[in-house]
């Protein structure tokens, strides 16, 4: 039977006693030695990348910090030779100090996560705004299935939780409750279905896991669920969705495509669910979803019940999400690696032509650490297609097995990526932002941001693909003056988590204030869990006078050049399917 590397590390763990190998307050693993990568090697621990006010390769904007001479690192491919001689961490900037993990980070070696830590829950800060708030719920021993969750589920939602926080279940458990309780009589349509409920994300491969999760809670309840999404065979789904419907799960332009044929009514929609909200009213999806949610036959707002979820939420992107939802309660549920800890972010200079040797150097680090020299599950976000492609190939010739998942792949070859990442055949996963979101994959140790996007929320879901459900994990980004628009909502996020925020960055950040630009961010004291719009009273309807969180501007403006959820520039191509 084959083994995967989750398989490995449970069973190591379990025949060590623990189920931390290096976790917090944890000694490394005694004897066992640690990959140093070459550019490190007999020198002194690493110091600061250049100061902002430089460009170009010069020498004095060269990665002196990380061990030199930067011919060395172009040329530097897997050479197996190296010696292990106590990884000194590339780019030295841990929070125990200067190279090394320090005992607060999570070790490669602790690939397998050491469960869920339920001690943070308590420490995650929850706030609510709207009339008539109902009181909260602590276990789901105290719910009273009456009372309580109808009284739950009569208002709309707007929900910004963390990432992993287990928005999935908050709102497919009072749908599959709503739809056991009310009586519904249905049209009966020779060719036409008439769901009940209705879950729109925005890529398959979330739709897919959406589907997956609300058929095991909907077990054995009646409820049907059924899943309707782009590149894969419409008769197959519409020979599902004959068979009965009670909730929908669907990518929007596969759900215009069944409207448009009739197969679909949505007549009877008595919950709307918009997973990953910001996304999908962004300048790519609102017009679908305005025409699906305003334009078919879907009960208006007030008669169906609307839920909006995500992780961010901007301010400008609530003021549309609005026009969606009635007499509606906000919830702001922790802020992506707050108090608890759960990411441990850490930022690095690397130049452009580097960045392929550092990522090399990561990798190897993380084998020489990991048991029985396997490689832990790692997440490399890249800006383009071509890049994936590009950067897996280097990669696999270079002996580490990756495969990628991007919008030009076809559905069959993207979810045959995301199965041999998961099972750990191919441990490395190159992706563009279509994993940006929503994408629940256990055992990922690291997210590496190689290329950043342009957007602090885009980061944000990124590095949400590890510390999930209450577990640790590690997110390292390269960032060079390619970034400089980044640097300062970066810089205020990681200072916000309680990250150590390299000196460097900081200098960028100073500079970067007056930049404007959506990344910008008003006032002080950030909240990057979110915060109701509708709190600020200046942001009104119309769109004056407020300071938009992103936009800069006050006429609306949100998604200038670039594009939210996308931001490439002009001739790039769209990382997004
Ligand atoms: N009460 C719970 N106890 C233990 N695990 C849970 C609980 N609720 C959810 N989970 C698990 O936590 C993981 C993350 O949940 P989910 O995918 O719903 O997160 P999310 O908040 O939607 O994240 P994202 O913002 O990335 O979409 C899942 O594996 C889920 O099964």
């Amino acid at each position: 039977m084959r083994t995967s590397w989750a398989d490995a590390v449970a069973a190591e763990n379990a025949a060590s006693g623990s189920s931390n190998i290096n976790g917090p307050g944890g000694a490394p693993h005694p004897g066992r030695s640690s990959y140093v990568p070459p550019h490190l090697r007999n020198r002194p621990p690493a110091s600061d990348p250049p100061a902002p006010s430089y460009s170009g390769p010069t020498s004095g904007n060269d990665r002196l910090g990380y061990g030199g001479p930067t011919s060395e690192l172009r040329s530097g491919g897997f050479r197996p030779d190296y010696g292990h001689q106590g990884y000194v961490g590339v780019g030295g900037r841990g929070r125990g100090g200067v190279g090394g993990w320090s005992s607060r980070e999570p070790a490669f070696d602790e690939q397998e996560n050491s469960g869920i830590n339920f001690d943070a829950y308590e420490d995650i800060p929850v706030e609510t705004s709207g009339e008539n708030v109902p009181p909260p719920v602590n276990t789901f021993a105290e719910i009273d299935l009456g009372e309580a969750l109808n009284l739950n589920i009569r208002r709309d939602l707007m929900v910004s939780a963390q990432t992993g926080s287990g928005k999935t279940a908050a709102f497919c458990f009072p749908i599959i409750s709503g739809i056991m309780r009310g009586q519904f009589a249905r049209p009966r349509g020779y060719r036409t279905v008439y769901p009940l409920a209705l879950i729109l994300s925005p890529t398959r491969e979330l739709s897919i896991q959406i589907h997956e999760e609300a058929k095991k809670f909907s077990y054995q309840t009646g409820v049907k669920v059924v899943v309707a999404y782009g590149g894969a065979p419409i008769t197959q789904q519409l020979r599902e969705l004959e068979r009965g419907v009670d909730i929908l799960v669907a990518t929007p332009g596969r759900l215009v495509d069944l409207l448009e044929r009739a197969k679909v009514s949505l007549e009877m929609i008595r919950y709307l669910t918009l997973d990953e909200a910001d996304r999908m009213l962004d300048m790519g999806f609102e017009p679908q979803i305005r025409r699906i949610v305003e334009q078919m036959d879907m009960p208006p707002r007030g008669v169906r019940q609307t839920l909006l979820f995500s992780a961010t939420f901007p301010k400008e992107i609530q003021r549309l999400a609005s026009d969606f939802l009635s007499n509606y309660i906000f919830l702001a549920i922790g802020r992506v690696g707050s108090s608890t800890d759960l990411i441990v972010q850490r930022v690095e200079f690397v130049h452009e032509y580097d960045k392929r040797s550092h990522l090399m150097d990561l990798l190897h680090a993380q084998k020489a650490n990991g048991v029985h020299g396997k490689q832990a599950l790692t997440l490399v976000f890249v800006e383009t297609k071509k890049g994936a492609d590009s950067l897996e190939h280097w990669l696999y010739t270079n002996g580490f097995p990756a495969t990628t998942i991007h919008g030009d792949r076809t559905q069959q070859e993207r979810e045959q990526a995301l199965r041999s990442f998961k099972r750990g055949n191919t441990p490395i996963l190159v992706a563009t932002d279509v994993a940006a979101r929503g994408l629940d994959i256990p055992h990922v140790a690291h997210v590496v941001n190689f290329d950043l996007p342009n957007d602090i929320d885009d980061y944000v879901h990124r590095i949400g693909r590890t510390g999930r459900a209450g577990n640790t994990g590690l997110a390292t980004a390269f960032f060079n003056e390619n970034n400089s628009s980044l640097a300062r909502p970066l810089a205020d996020l990681m200072q916000e988590s309680n990250q150590e925020v390299p000196a460097w960055l900081t200098r960028y950040a100073s500079r970067a204030s007056y930049g404007g630009g959506k990344n910008k961010r008003s006032g002080g004291g950030g909240r990057f869990g979110g915060r109701d719009f509708r709190r600020d009273g200046s942001f009104g309807r119309s769109g004056g006078g407020g300071t938009d969180y992103y936009s800069g501007n006050s006429s609306g403006g949100y998604g200038v050049s670039g594009g939210y959820g996308g931001g490439h520039g002009p001739g790039v191509t769209s990382a997004w399917d």
